[in-house]
């Protein structure tokens, strides 16, 4: 099972997840308690090795903008919410990054249809940190896909029961409160899902 981590903002914290054997950690370059500066970014995937995947989430904005922040971050891979059109992923191929599309339950959930590389299943908002009906995407999302959306240590056995996805995202469920993550719970979180 993949996991990714999402909203990290500290070394310290950075640190935590990947001893704790996190697969991928993502940095929050949009409008969000957790956004950190493509600057900041670049600091704290510096500290990241090469086998855990970088993730620079953005929401909405146009594939310029990504493109200049992906570079000055140096980020491995860029994660699109919104409401992104095939065009802007096929735009953001020659970068050379792992390309992330984000979406709700209601949208086409094939791995692969907007030529991304990974697809995550989120709640109607983004970083909000509340559960859903996951259930209702079992089967209908396919391929290399994450499920995310309320996800915390005591739910995530039974969200992947629910889901059966490829791998786990989260962020607001491993927080002492908005943006500050909580290193216990990111340790707790890695020992549920992999038991
Ligand atoms: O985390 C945010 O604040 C955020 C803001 C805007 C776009 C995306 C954002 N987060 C993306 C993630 O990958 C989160 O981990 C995912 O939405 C799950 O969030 P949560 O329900 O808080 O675990």
């Amino acid at each position: 099972m993949y996991v990714k981590i999402c909203g990290l903002r500290e070394p310290g914290h950075v640190a935590t997840a990947v001893e704790a054997g996190a697969d991928a950690i993502g940095f929050v370059m949009t409008r969000s308690p957790r956004r950190v500066t493509p600057e900041r970014a670049a600091e704290l995937a510096a500290l990241v090795p090469e086998h855990v995947l970088t993730v620079g989430v953005f929401r909405g904005e146009d594939p310029e903008t990504v493109r200049a922040a992906a570079l000055a971050s140096g980020v491995r891979a860029v994660q699109l919410h919104g409401t992104h059109p095939h065009g802007d992923f096929t735009a953001l191929k020659d970068l050379g990054v792992t390309l992330i599309r984000a979406v709700a339950a209601q949208a086409d959930l094939r791995c692969g249809a907007f030529d991304e590389d990974l697809l995550l299943v989120d709640a109607p908002h983004a970083g909000s940190g509340q559960p859903w009906d996951w259930a209702a995407v079992r089967g209908r999302a396919t391929g290399r896909w994450l499920l995310a959306g309320g996800l915390a240590p005591g739910n995530v056995r039974e969200a992947i029961e629910a889901a059966d996805p490829w791998g786990v995202d989260v962020s607001s469920g491993l927080e002492s409160a908005p943006g500050v993550k909580d290193p216990r719970l990111i340790e707790e979180f890695l020992r549920s899902v992999r038991g």
